[in-house]
């Protein structure tokens, strides 16, 4: 199986180490300093369930690469759209892409049986240019439920969960699913290729819709959240919102408020990927995390006070990270 890992950042080298390790062919593309240290002396992965170093191939040329049978996408959400030139030389007919976001992805309305199939959502790919970029055809869905950061160049740090679900838009258990499936049990993960994977992504964010803009704009870790009564409060009116949301577009999470707090609480003094984001000066993910439901729930008149005000303020501190970020070059 010869695999890409496109934007091999904290998840993607982390899955490109595993991958490796089992005997994949195993390219990861990448840039800066961190692409110098994984060419220089592999991927380095310290993790409570022990530390490895890997040695798979390393680019920022997917030329190089040539056609593969699956593109692990590790890039932020936000570059996916401009990632079709990337993409289009490691494509044959059957590539399967498969996208480790948090979020709701480009293709969830695609193969939806019911009133919203094949609605395209602009805040999560405006005019159609990340399909344009990722063909739904070759989109299989993946939900992380691993932690990771870089630590320094060329090292992943593992904090916890080795999950990742996967599954097809339609639901099917396709030849192509289980494959990948078994090259990530192969390397030590968990793999499970669901029938119903829109279900795990609701329950997903229920956590990320609350934590990822509460921790942006406090600073506050996951527990610090937690701990603050106020702030509790509002991750609670916040999942209960969105809850509202996935049934009225048809996917009933299926989980308690309560145990999805507890879950969240369990990471402990965690800071968010949009946190660490943020203190990087790096633009903020949550256009498919925030914006997209916030969208969903004018499509379907679903009432979300709550969720709306909190866009309000990440948007615009996003809007000033960019700023910044534009005028520093
Ligand atoms: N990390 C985690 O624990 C979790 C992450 N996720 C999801 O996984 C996805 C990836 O997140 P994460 O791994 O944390 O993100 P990272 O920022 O660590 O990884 C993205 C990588 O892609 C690289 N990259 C971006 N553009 C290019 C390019 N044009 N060419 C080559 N490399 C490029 C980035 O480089 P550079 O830094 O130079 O921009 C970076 O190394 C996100 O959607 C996130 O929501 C989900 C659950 C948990
Ligand atoms: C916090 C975590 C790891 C799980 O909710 C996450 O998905 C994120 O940081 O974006």
């Amino acid at each position: 199986m010869k695999v890409a890992v496109l934007g091999a950042g904290a998840i993607g080298a982390y899955v490109g180490a595993a991958l490796h390790r089992a005997g994949a062919e195993v390219h990861l593309i990448a840039r800066g300093e961190h692409l110098a240290a994984m060419r220089r002396s592999g991927v380095r992965v310290l993790s409570p369930r022990g530390d490895f170093t890997a040695h798979p191939r390393a680019t920022d040329d997917p030329y190089e690469v040539g056609p593969v049978d699956y593109v692990f996408l590790g890039l932020k959400a936000n570059s996916y759209a401009a990632a079709g030139p990337m993409i289009r030389p490691l494509l044959h007919e059957t590539t399967g892409i498969i996208a480790a976001q948090n979020g709701i992805p480009w293709w969830y309305f695609h193969r939806l049986p019911g009133p919203y199939q094949g609605h395209v959502i602009q805040s999560v790919d405006p005019g159609g240019a990340v399909t344009a970029a990722l063909p739904l055809e070759r989109a299989i869905g993946c939900v992380v439920y691993a932690a990771t950061e870089i630590e320094a160049p060329g090292v992943i740090r593992h904090l916890e969960g080795t999950r990742f679900s996967i599954g097809e838009p339609d639901g099917s258990l396709s030849p192509r699913c289980t494959a990948f499936s078994g090259a990530m049990v192969a390397g030590g993960l968990k793999c499970p290729v669901e029938a119903d994977l829109r279900r795990d992504i609701w329950i997903k964010l229920m956590g990320n819709i609350a934590f990822n803009p509460i921790s942006a704009l406090t600073r506050a870790t996951m527990a610090g959240i937690c701990r603050h009564r106020h702030t509790r409060d509002l991750v609670v009116t916040m999942m209960r919102e969105t809850v509202e949301v996935a049934r009225r577009v048809g996917c009933d999470p299926a989980i308690s408020i309560e145990r999805r707090l507890a879950g969240a609480e369990r990471a402990g003094e965690h800071k968010t990927s949009t946190l660490q984001d943020l203190e990087k000066g790096k633009p903020l993910e949550l256009d498919v995390i925030l914006a997209a439901v916030v969208e969903l729930a004018d499509l379907t008149g679903a009432d979300v006070p709550t969720l709306r005000a909190i866009h309000a303020v990440a948007d615009l501190l996003d809007e000033r990270v960019r700023q910044d970020l534009a005028a520093t070059g």
